[in-house]
């Protein structure tokens, strides 16, 4: 079970103070765990070490149980059975794309070393590119055999650096659906690297999300988004509508908002409101989709007034609004919008707050050029 275990890593380049700062991620057996941070936390710091590029300062890195690192222990890369895909595919540009997919096939006859090149250009879609050379092929193609020469040796871990950075967004999101595809397949457990929270709650099994050389949260995409440890965590991996509240009754499962009682999270993420008096003021977040328009008049919904309306087309951002809120907030809003500018409406809270923090969250900025966004943190 090529299970993938960093406990404690510790890393500095140089003289300067520590990028990764005792590190833990789990990744179970072939499982696609994203590692979600902004750049320069220590996203590719990370995975060099666990190629074994990059000795650690302190901390271990076991694969299946085998140890690569520990305080005693650096084994070197080629022996460690980890397949890297860079950001541009580094693919041998002498070399056709059947010669690049063999290359870390050692140790093979050469017919089960053409048979093992066939059957990873078949598991990628490539089956019939063979012969092409490298600047033949599109910069999806080249990706797709970058990680056909990844997994050919049958790795038991599979980083991958961003990489589907190269490449736009179209051909991005068919791309992340192969890969994963072909990952699975391959039965390797596997590290993706990147900036993109779309990208990472899409094709991931799970999270990791870096901040300050640490991971500050790892969870299954669905528990991330709705279940975020804290509001910096809310706020990277989503949109979110912050609300001014104070705890409503003593039993502290509701906030009094400008846009209704809003029921607060119970326990764990989000945080325990049970202690807290009636009263005390607290900063509600919840997401843009838990927010409905509603006709005027509508029971249990508070009025507002249209602000604004951008079009999408798979949905709409409408900009409302409120009494009590310095700022409109931003309703994300699927199908036919009928509002304008201008226009009274009621809004809908639906389900309960992301999360609830004693502390009283500054009033976000407006973005300068962002229409109408304020009061919700992108
Ligand atoms: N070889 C090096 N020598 C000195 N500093 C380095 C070296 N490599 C990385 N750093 C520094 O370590 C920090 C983390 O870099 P790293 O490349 O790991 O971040 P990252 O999260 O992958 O960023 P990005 O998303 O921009 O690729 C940065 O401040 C970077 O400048």
């Amino acid at each position: 079970m090529n299970d993938l275990s960093v406990r404690g890593l510790v890393k500095s380049h140089g003289s300067d103070g520590p990028v990764l700062r005792g590190l833990d991620l789990e990744a179970g057996a072939g499982d696609l765990v994203a590692v979600l941070g902004p750049s320069g936390c220590g996203k590719t710091t990370l995975l060099r070490v666990i190629a074994g590029f990059l000795r650690a300062d302190a901390g271990t890195v076991t694969v299946g149980g085998r140890v690569l690192t520990d305080p005693g222990t650096h084994v070197p890369p080629e022996r460690r059975a980890v397949g890297i895909v860079a950001q541009e595919g580094a693919l041998f540009p002498h070399l056709d794309v059947a010669r690049n997919v063999a290359f870390g096939l050692t140790g093979l006859s050469r017919a089960a070393r053409r048979k093992r090149v066939a059957e990873m250009l078949e598991l990628v879609g490539l089956a019939d590119h063979g012969r092409r050379m490298p600047h033949e092929l599109s910069g999806g193609q080249q990706q797709r055999v970058s990680l056909a020469r990844a997994l050919a040796p049958r790795p038991a871990l599979v980083l991958l650096d961003e990489p589907f950075n190269a490449l736009d967004s179209s051909l991005r999101t068919g791309l992340r659906a192969d890969v994963r595809a072909a990952l699975r397949a391959g039965g390797a457990t596997a590290l993706l690297v990147t900036h993109d929270q779309q990208e990472a709650l899409s094709v991931a099994d799970s999270v990791a999300v870096v901040r300050d050389g640490r991971v500050v949260q790892q969870d299954d995409p669905r528990r991330l988004y709705h279940h975020p440890v804290d509001a910096r965590v809310a706020r990277f991996v989503g949109d979110a509508v912050v609300l001014p509240g104070a705890v409503e009754g003593d039993a502290g499962g509701l906030a009094a908002t400008p846009l209704g009682a809003v029921p607060l999270p119970r326990d764990g993420a989000g945080g325990p409101t049970e202690a807290a008096e009636s009263g005390t003021p607290v900063t509600v977040l919840l997401r843009p989709e838990q927010l409905l328009l509603r006709p005027p008049g509508t029971a249990g919904a508070v009025g507002g007034t249209v602000e604004d309306v951008h079009f999408y087309g798979h949905d709409a951002v409408v900009t409302v609004r409120v009494a009590g809120l310095e700022r409109p907030v931003e309703v994300r809003h699927a199908g036919v919008v009928e509002v304008r500018p201008g226009d009274p409406t009621d809004l809908e809270v639906i389900g309960p707050a992301l999360l609830c923090t004693r502390e009283v969250a500054p009033t976000p900025a407006p973005v300068p050029g962002a229409a109408g966004i304020a009061g919700t943190v992108r």
